[in-house]
């Protein structure tokens, strides 16, 4: 098993944020996290970077007991669990290859880092990375000139810098127009169909969930309430997540992405969750 989560719960006071999540991952896949606002899907994944502590359960990947890792074997797997979040977080004054480059952050001394003082090796695997991404030529702007969509493109070269097993993408595509969310989607999608890296990404719209993932797992009050592939998931079902009654409209969770291009074949998904 690559992924085995159980029984993993977060509290916050008397609030349970994550409650008793179960489910397994077999291999590598593309899963998507849905569900409204404060259903626990960020809570979840920062459990998993190990930016949240769990409260109780325990999550294995590839073996490795993730929620007891301490000091630098934590370090260690947080760098390969990469995350990327909806406001980018990059530094908005520094150049691209600098922001990038800082994906390695957790390798340098804090000399080096102070001054950026950046390794030739580490640029040009930047640069390369840029290139992959097809944002080679913002490279030397500062990244508060890019638009929203470049700026996610250059935090994933950051992560992709970290060379990570996993990608934790908590909402990548909630602050972008329809356009820049698909190329940013199809960039998420390539990562994994090319590297076969992990990529859980917590979406706020059933219209990508569905065009991109292989498995989408719904969650509603801290509980997981739906785990299946994108077809099962159904206007009846997408309610049931949403907590939501007769008059809900999948519109209302539309980034309008599928009516820029065509959805994906499931075969992979059902493959994924035998
Ligand atoms: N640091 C915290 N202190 C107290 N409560 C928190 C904290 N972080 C999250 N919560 C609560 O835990 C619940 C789950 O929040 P979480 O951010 O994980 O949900 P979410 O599904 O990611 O929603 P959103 O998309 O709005 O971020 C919410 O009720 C939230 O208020």
């Amino acid at each position: 098993m690559l992924l085995d989560v159980k029984g993993v719960t977060r509290m916050f006071g008397p609030k349970a944020a994550v409650d008793n999540v179960s489910f397994t991952v077999a291999k590598s896949g593309f899963i998507g996290v849905i569900g409204r606002s404060g259903a626990g899907k960020s809570t979840f994944l920062r459990m998993m970077n190990r930016l949240t502590d769990a409260t109780s359960g325990t999550i294995h990947f590839d073996g490795r007991d993730i929620l007891s890792l301490t000091g630098r074997h934590m370090r260690d797997w947080q760098s390969q669990c990469a995350m990327i979040f909806q406001q980018f977080n990059l530094v908005p004054r520094m150049d691209v290859v600098s922001n990038v480059v800082h994906g390695t952050l957790a390798h340098r001394s804090t000399l080096s880092t102070m001054f950026g003082f950046w390794p030739d090796d580490d640029i040009l695997k930047a640069l390369a990375i840029l290139d992959r991404l097809g944002i080679a030529e913002q490279a030397s702007k500062r990244a508060e000139a890019l638009s929203g969509g470049q700026q996610q493109r250059v935090a994933i070269a950051r992560a992709l810098m970290q060379d990570p097993k996993v990608i934790l993408a908590d909402e990548p595509i909630a602050s972008l127009d329809p356009m820049n969310a698909q190329v940013v989607m199809d960039t998420l999608r390539r990562i994994h169909d090319e590297d076969n890296r992990m990529v859980i990404a917590n979406l706020h719209t059933l219209d990508t969930a569905r065009r991109y993932c292989d498995r989408v797992i719904g969650m509603r009050d801290g509980r997981i309430v739906f785990d299946g592939t994108p077809d099962q998931l159904t206007t009846g079902v997408a309610r049931d997540i949403y907590g939501a009654d007769a008059s809900f409209s999948e519109y209302a969770t539309s980034t309008s992405i599928d009516a820029l291009g065509t959805k994906r074949d499931d075969a992979y998904a059902r493959e994924m969750l035998a």
